[in-house]
């Protein structure tokens, strides 16, 4: 369970993060909504330890971030352009990340690779890479090796309707396999449809907090 708990933000005289109050379980899929600039993408770097709380706290099953955790343990990020090395290919990237997690199985990388449709027998080296295609190599990072939690910020950009599809499988997989989800998404309705729960987030603020209502991906 992850415990955003009235966590403030300024940054350049700008208060970005406004007493958050939030908890987010495990098994269940969070839309977070709200307007260009409205603190999203600041909640979702709080809450992966990128940025620290001025005043309040975040915490992991009880475990303080910055305290008596040093970074989230299992957690997958997609945040912004994840940082590849243009050189590898995808699948050398995922094996150096992966090379990093003592918990690391190499059959890993391949089952990220399949699942978000990528070769992984592909040679191309990543800087020769599709913007689709580095999306996918972003939600394979983000997925590898089974994570608790799993935060993706606008994880449909340059998708295809094949890779949409393939995401909307996956994020039903990791909530069914007991993971805690929560996505940006500009496309309204795909985030209602596949969030159990809909926060609203208002100049830094969450102002409402609300199980979705009929959502379904299967529909
Ligand atoms: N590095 C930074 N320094 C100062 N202010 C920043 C910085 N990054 C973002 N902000 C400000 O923080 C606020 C929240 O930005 P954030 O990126 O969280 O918005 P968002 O809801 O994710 O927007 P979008 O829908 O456009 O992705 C905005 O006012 C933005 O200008």
């Amino acid at each position: 369970m992850l415990c955003i708990n009235h966590v403030n933000k300024t940054l350049k005289d700008r208060k970005v993060l406004n007493d958050i109050c939030v908890t987010f379980e495990r098994g269940k899929i969070y839309g977070l909504r709200g307007i260009n600039g409205s603190g999203k993408t600041m909640l979702m770097r709080m809450a992966a330890g990128l940025i620290f709380p001025d005043s309040g706290s975040v915490s992991i099953d009880g475990k303080q971030l910055g305290k008596d955790l040093s970074f989230p343990e299992k957690m997958g990020v997609l945040i912004e352009n994840p940082a590849f090395l243009n050189a590898y290919t995808g699948r050398s990237n995922l094996e150096l990340l992966n090379s990093l997690s003592e918990e690391a199985h190499p059959e890993d990388v391949e089952t990220a690779l399949l699942r978000v449709g990528l070769d992984p027998e592909d040679r191309r080296k990543y800087r020769k890479y599709s913007l689709g295609m580095k999306q996918r190599l972003g939600i394979a990072a983000a997925i590898m090796g089974q994570p608790d939690l799993l935060l993706l910020d606008e994880p449909i950009n340059a998708l295809d309707e094949e890779g949409i599809d393939l995401f909307e499988q996956i994020i039903q997989q990791e909530k069914d396999r007991g993971a805690m989800v929560l996505i940006t998404c500009h496309d309204d309705e795909r985030l209602r449809r596949w969030s159990d729960v809909i926060v609203e987030v208002v100049d830094g603020r969450i102002v409402s907090l609300k199980e979705a209502v009929g959502h379904n991906i299967e529909n």
